[in-house]
């Protein structure tokens, strides 16, 4: 899964990992962070998710990063929002207004200067969205630029037999063994995903509190 993967997808509006609504378990689960209004929360592979609406309706400062200019476009269009935008980095755009911050690039090239100080971390699609090669390298510098922020985690897990990701599998183990060693790790709640995976895989969502240790 590379930038012209994603760019593509984005290209030919093939985004049904996008929900129509905020995520009912952000908004269940969000006082789990404890944040306070004006907190700086990271959305890391952002999307255009509505959940950065939601975000933003409490008084959370919002930052994310996203490979694709469409979706950030598209985000900004759908907050009625016009960005600043300015170049910050070789191959990073940053859009910008009030409360929300959104770089355009790879992840893997954010800093944790650029990233600035946040208190937490949003992640829903994101780790499942990358192949399990990558996930550790993801993980660990999360850890690092994000200076082991409180992290509230989405997951899906599923028999990775069955259909190709992303999203992929992601299990109990692997998010032990991803952050087990930095953070002390809850399970909030496990449900199943309502009408499957792809045409019906049946599969399980997770919701997870990660908190430093
Ligand atoms: C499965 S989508 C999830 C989007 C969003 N979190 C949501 O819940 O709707 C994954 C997103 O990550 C972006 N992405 C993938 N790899 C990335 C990377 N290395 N750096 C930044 N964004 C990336 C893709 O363009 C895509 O929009």
């Amino acid at each position: 899964m590379d930038a012209q993967f994603w760019n593509m997808k984005w290209q030919k509006n093939q985004i049904g990992f996008h929900l129509s609504a905020v995520n009912p378990l952000l908004v269940k689960y969000f006082p789990v962070l404890g944040l306070q209004e004006g907190a700086r929360v990271f959305v890391p592979l952002c999307g255009k998710t509505l959940d950065i609406h939601w975000l933003l309706q409490r008084g959370i400062n919002v930052v994310g990063v996203e490979l694709s200019q469409i979706a950030v476009e598209q985000l900004f269009s759908e907050l009625g929002i016009t960005p600043q935008i300015s170049h910050i980095a070789p191959n990073m755009l940053c859009f910008q207004a009030e409360n929300v911050n959104i770089f355009v690039g790879d992840i893997f090239t954010l800093s944790r200067k650029l990233l600035g100080n946040v208190q937490a971390i949003y992640d829903r699609a994101a780790l499942v969205a990358l192949p399990p090669a990558m996930r550790a390298t993801y993980a660990e510098h999360l850890l690092d630029i994000s200076s082991k922020a409180k992290q509230l985690l989405v997951t899906l897990e599923y028999d990775q037999t069955c259909i190709a990701g992303p999203p992929f599998s992601v299990t109990q183990q692997d998010i032990q063994q991803y952050y087990g060693a930095e953070y002390a790790i809850r399970c909030l709640e496990n449900t199943s995903f309502s009408g499957g995976l792809k045409g019906g895989t049946p599969a399980t969502e997770s919701v997870w509190s990660l908190q430093p240790e």
